[in-house]
């Protein structure tokens, strides 16, 4: 059976955006065979102003081209269609789906939430990397009207939502735990090891995982947009941002990495909820955990969530993530899913 073409958008060209391209070029006849799908980029957005091209922008070009440093509007042969994705969605070129990988903006939802309001006004569904606008307009975004996937906005590649959801359909969360920034993991590991923070927090950048503006991670802001989407997508809660008790990374110091380790105890970068009188209570913080915890035992490269039940024991899962690619295929799942959910 000939595939069936998926029209994309990909607003955002960095780390995930550029690793997404790259993954699409290689979604080979094989995978089509598979997926029964043919993934087109026909549009492309970055700061510099948005693309389109209704025959198709060659993926592999495009990611070499940003990954040379350079702007969306000057790639050879593209057709400059304004600045947003709303300009694409005007110019009539047929849209499937919209990726929306641009930068986060915790007061506004800034471009990142405009652009998935003009896609799902248009019945376009979207695949979102960036967490903001989810946090901001979790129940815009999850009501009625084209659906919206956010796997890669809860840990990477792992389906954090797919597994807490499956064990809470028989059983009660009594604790949920999640160490979902890979870079504060990342860092505090690095400084462990003797590494400076300056020095951790670059070797982060360089992988790709980190934000743009690293505070974003190491401040908990990251962690705690993660324990929102999470606890409002699993626990039957309607969180926000300023309901997350959240302390950063920055005042852990080697000493204490040390001193824990020797006690056989490991500070890892914690999101908590754990239920209360008034609902759940939300908690980022680095917290020392015993040896034997599963999320004590992760390497640098691992982020990991753990729920602890009533009557289906305790599930506990990690993923090993050294960049951004795994990210990008867990937006990559969300295409595939969305582009096969009937009635598209
Ligand atoms: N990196 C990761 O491992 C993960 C990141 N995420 C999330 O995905 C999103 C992207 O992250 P990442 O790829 O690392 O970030 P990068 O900083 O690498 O890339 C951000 C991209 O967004 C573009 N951009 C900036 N402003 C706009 C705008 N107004 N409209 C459209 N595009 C714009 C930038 O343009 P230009 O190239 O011109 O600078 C750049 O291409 C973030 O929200 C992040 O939280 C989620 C999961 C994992
Ligand atoms: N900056 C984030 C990337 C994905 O959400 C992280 O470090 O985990």
């Amino acid at each position: 059976m000939t595939p069936r073409p998926v029209r994309i958008a990909v607003s955002g060209l960095g780390a995930i955006g550029g690793s997404l391209l790259r993954l699409i070029a290689a979604d080979d006849a094989d995978r089509r065979r598979t997926h029964g799908l043919d993934l087109r980029v026909v549009a492309a957005v970055d700061s510099s102003g948005a693309i389109v091209d209704a025959g198709g922008i060659d993926p592999v070009a495009l990611a070499a081209h940003k990954a040379a440093g350079g702007r969306a509007v000057d790639l050879p042969g593209a057709t400059v269609a304004g600045t947003t994705v709303a300009d694409v969605l005007a110019t009539g070129t047929g849209i499937d789906m919209l990726v929306e990988a641009g930068p986060g903006d915790l007061e506004t939802g800034g471009a990142g939430l405009a652009a998935v309001r003009a896609a799902r006004a248009a019945g376009i569904p979207v695949a979102l990397a960036a967490k903001a606008p989810l946090v901001l307009a979790w129940d815009e975004l999850t009501g009625p009207g084209p659906a919206v996937g956010y796997s890669a906005c809860v840990g990477g590649a792992l389906p954090t939502v797919t597994l807490v959801r499956a064990t809470l359909t028989s059983a009660r969360a009594t604790r949920v735990e999640a160490a979902l920034n890979g870079t504060s993991v990342y860092v505090l590991s690095l400084i462990e090891d003797g590494l400076s923070p300056a020095d951790a927090v670059a070797r982060a950048q360089a992988t790709g995982i980190a934000e743009p503006d690293p505070s974003f991670d190491l401040d908990g802001w990251d962690a705690a947009c993660k324990l929102v989407i999470l606890a409002n997508a699993t626990l039957g809660t309607r969180a926000r941002l300023s309901d997350v008790d959240r302390t950063g990374i920055t005042g852990v110091t080697r000493d204490d990495l040390l001193r824990a380790r020797a006690a056989g105890r490991r500070v890892v970068p914690l999101g908590t909820a754990v239920p209360g009188a008034d609902g759940w209570r939300l908690t980022v913080a680095p917290v020392e955990l015993p040896g034997d915890h599963p999320l004590a035992r992760m390497d640098a490269e691992e982020m990991g969530v753990v729920v602890h039940t009533d009557v289906a024991g305790r599930l506990s899962a990690t993923t090993r993530e050294p960049d951004a690619v795994p990210s990008a295929a867990a937006v990559l799942r969300d295409i595939l899913t969305l582009a096969r959910t009937p009635g598209r």
